[in-house]
Parts: structure tokens; sequence; C-alpha cells
């Protein structure tokens, strides 16, 4: 790291200032105390590959508070203007004195000189670049990076390609392209393949994935769009709830083929209901209008932790782990939904992230989708939620077990995700905040988890 550590001190500065302020940058709020340079890789002159490991002041609850990031810097002599919206800084001394550093996959030329590296399998420095075999990556796609608010960074190529930059990244592979290459290989289609990825392999550790390309679908919108749209002219959305429901218990059911299963009994059971006791008593420290909800939201835990006391077992398999409205994209052409963002709950460590849960995880995430589409469509108090929760399950009913035969775990799994929520939107959208707290009441008041009832 002896040649890193002059760079990255000439830019820590700049990064200092910088990174607290991007959407992706996970220890908001906080001072940073420091920067350590973990790898530096010119890419192709002008395109430096940096990741560096934050240090944050304070003890937030969900992360580690050293956190390593990638970074993709961009250097020159002058921006030009239409740039400047990425511009970084200038370094006021070290090998960068003088130079203009700024968000490099904002720059169309040294996205496309990252495609052109993906394109064609090897090393550079600690960075493999790897690729299927059988995929045929074109040259020459125009770049466009994704403007949307997100937790990593995406360019999409000539709307043939999406690049996926993961942002604060840890050894071991990403689910995100772990579950989309064991897919693949089992002929589900509902999940765009990898065609290509890179990782660093650095001493001592696992290889940490650092970016997935994958086709774009073109033309798709995501359910969360959908949803806004069909709530925008009051129209229904059960159909397309129903043809979702069929579309995830379809991924679910390939998972539970193509990856190991296990079976959660009493010890396992007890386990789960404790992280997300845990999970409860962390939220409430940060989030003190969730503290009032504390004991009643427990009895959901004390609920699936009973399932097991009772001598009761349940499946439990590799998910999405963060399933929501927005992860689910549409086609126009077709009407074709398919799942996307197998990355899990970014706050979640990976090994946790990577264990085996019971579907009615992912379920659980999309009911509360649901539920969210419905309050900021203005539908809270219609039947518009509930309606659509229903289709949703019905539809997975069709392939899998109907997720309403059980209520206690799927009612432990969406108290779990509202909370997870709560503390979301209370780090980055606090405004929304009343969205999910809404839902803290209603399960807090003991109403069945899908609003639909169980048999
Ligand atoms: N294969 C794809 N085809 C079309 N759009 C995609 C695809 N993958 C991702 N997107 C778009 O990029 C956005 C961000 O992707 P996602 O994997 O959810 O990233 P993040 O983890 O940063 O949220 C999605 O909301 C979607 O609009
Ligand atoms: O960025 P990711 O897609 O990994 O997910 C994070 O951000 C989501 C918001 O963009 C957040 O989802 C929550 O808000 C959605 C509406 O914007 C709603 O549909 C989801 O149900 C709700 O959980 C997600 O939780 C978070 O991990």
């Amino acid at each position: 790291m002896s040649e890193a550590a002059p760079l990255l001190a000439s830019l820590a500065p700049l990064l200092t200032e910088w990174l607290p302020r991007q959407r992706w940058f996970a220890g908001k709020g906080r001072p940073i105390d420091g920067l350590t340079p973990v790898a530096a890789t010119e890419l192709t002159p002008g395109l430096l590959h940096l990741l560096v490991q934050v240090r944050a002041r304070t003890h937030q609850p969900t992360h580690t508070p050293n956190d390593c990031y990638q970074l993709l810097l961009g250097i020159q002599d002058v921006l030009p203007p239409h740039l400047s919206p990425a511009l970084i800084g200038r370094p006021a001394d070290g090998p960068l004195r003088g130079r203009t550093v700024y968000e490099g996959l904002a720059d169309p030329r040294l996205a496309a000189l990252l495609l052109e590296r993906l394109r064609v399998p090897g090393r550079l420095g600690p960075l493999r670049f790897s690729r299927e075999p059988d995929a045929e990556i074109q040259p020459d796609l125009t770049p466009r990076l994704l403007g949307a608010e997100q937790s990593n960074s995406s360019a999409v190529y000539g709307e043939t390609y999406i690049l996926k930059l993961f942002r604060r990244v840890g050894p071991g592979t990403n689910p995100d392209l772990e579950l989309p290459r064991a897919l693949a290989k089992t002929g589900c289609t509902r999940v765009p393949a990898p065609a290509a990825w890179f990782e660093a392999e650095l001493p001592g550790t696992l290889p940490m994935t650092l970016g997935v390309l994958q086709p774009f679908l073109a033309g798709s919108a995501d359910g969360w769009q959908l949803a806004l749209g069909a709530l925008s002219v009051q129209a229904d959305f059960t159909a397309s709830a129903r043809a979702l429901g069929h579309a995830v218990a379809e991924v679910h059911r390939a998972l539970a083929e193509a990856l190991p299963t296990t079976v959660l009994d009493r010890p396992q059971l007890e386990r789960l209901a404790a992280a997300m006791t845990r999970r409860l008593e962390v939220t409430a420290e940060a989030v003190p209008a969730l503290r009032p909800y504390r004991s009643a939201l427990r009895d959901a835990y004390d609920e699936l932790a009973a399932l097991g006391r009772d001598g009761q077992t349940r499946r439990a398999q590799r998910v999405h782990g963060d399933l929501h409205l927005g992860q689910a994209l549409r086609t126009a052409s077709d009407g074709r939904w398919s799942l996307i963002d197998f990355e899990g709950e970014p706050a979640r460590p990976l090994s946790e992230r990577c264990r085996p849960q019971p579907v009615a995880q992912d379920i659980a995430g999309m009911l509360r989708s649901f539920d969210y589409a419905a309050a900021v469509g203005r539908a809270a108090g219609t039947d518009w939620a509930e309606r659509s929760r229903a289709a949703f399950c019905e539809g997975y009913a069709t392939v899998h077990e109907d997720p309403r035969e059980d209520p206690g775990l799927l009612r432990a799994h969406e108290t779990d995700k509202a909370v997870y929520e709560v503390l979301y939107e209370a780090r980055h959208r606090p405004d929304w905040l009343s969205v999910p707290m809404s839902a803290i009441h209603r399960l807090a008041g003991g109403h069945r988890a899908t609003g639909v009832h169980a048999p």
C-alpha cells in the first residue's frame, strides 16, 4: 500500500467532504475520522480505482465503523463544463496537486474504458476481470450513468448492458453476483444473468465483488413506478400483483433448486426471533418514535420463537433479501416481471445476507411495498394495498405454498421489515418516516401481517 498512501493523503481532505454527500455512503450524518488506503489501481491513465477504508466517528447500530468503499476517480487538468457536476475537487498537495479529481463513472469516456476492460478477462494489479464464456459483449456501446437514488452506482451501455458498481464492499462474493449466476444455471429467466464482473483479490481475504455487468431490460418499468401510476388514476393493480407473486415464487423455487436449503428447528427459530428482537431494540435506541411500540412488536417475535418450542420447523433457503416493488421490472413488450438487485439489505453483514431464510422474508418485503405505494399514492385508508397484497399471495400460491397459511411467520417478518424501514427512512428520508411508522402502529395493534385473513 506504500504507493497508495501518499495518493490517498492528497485526496483525503476532498473525499472527507465529498463522501458523506453521496447517496450510497452509509455513514451519513457522521464526521469521517480518517481514510486508510486498501488498494489503488490505475485502470487507464486518468482513471484511478480506489478502495478505501472509512473510519467514522460515532457508533451507528447497523454497520461497522470501518466500511470499505469503492471509488472510481477521473483525473484531468481541466474539467470540461459538462462534467462540472461530477467535480470532487483539486488536491492542494501530493502527487495529484493542482489536478482536477471527479466522479469517474460520470465521464462517458472513462465509463466506456471500464466496459472495454470487462470485455477481456484478466488481471490488473489486485483487480480480476471475469466473463461468462458464452457472453458476447459488444464494444463501443455508449454509456450513461443512472441518476437514480441508489445504494450503489450503475451505468447503462447502449441500452444493452447495465454495470452495477458496488460502493460499500467487503470480502466474499456479493449475492448480487452469486444468486443471479446460480439462477441462470437452472435456466431461470426471471433474473438477468451476469455477463461479466470484476473483483479485488487482496492478500489474506476472500475476493471482493466490485461490479457486475448484466443485460439491460430496455423498455421496462419498475413495480414502484407502475404501482404509483396505477394509483394516480385510481386503477386496480391486482392483475399485476398476481403476476408478480407468480414470478417471485418461480424465483424462489429456482433458488431452492440451485443452492443449499435447510430446516429451521427450535434453536434456529429462536435465534431468528432473537435477531429480530435485537434489531428492534437497536432501532428503538436510534429512533425514539419506535419506543412506545417495543413491547407490542416483540409479541410477533415471541410467537415466532414459540413455533420452535411447539416442535414445529420451517424451511429456509437463499432468498432475495431486500425485495420490494422497486426491485421488480416489467417489460412493456410482454408484460413479464423480472427481479433485480439480489444484494440483500445493504445494512446487514454479508454473512447474514447469505444465510438461508424462510421465503416469508421476501414475501413480507413485497407486501410492505404495497403498503408503501398506497401511502405515497394517497390511497391509505382504501383497500388498494389489501387487495394488491392478497393478489400477490394468490399469484405466489400458484407455484409455491400460500404464504397466508403461515401467518405467525409472515407477521414476524413483516414486523422485522417495517422496523428495518423505520431505520432506513430515519436515516435517508426522514419525511417518509410516517410510512413505516403507520405500519408499526398497525402491526403493534395485533392485526395480521398481510391484512388478508389467514384461513
Ligand atoms: N437489468 C436491468 N435492466 C433495466 N434496468 C435495471 C436493471 N438492473 C437495474 N436496473 C435499474 O437500475 C436501478 C438500480 O439498480 P439496483 O440493482 O436496484 O441498484 P441499487 O442496489 O444501487 O439500488 C433499478 O432501480 C432499475 O431501475
Ligand atoms: O436501494 P435498495 O433498492 O437496495 O433498497 C433500499 O432503498 C429502498 C428505497 O429506495 C427501500 O425501500 C423502501 O421504500 C420503497 C419505496 O421507495 C418501498 O417500495 C419499499 O417497500 C420500502 O422498503 C429499501 O427498504 C432499502 O433497502
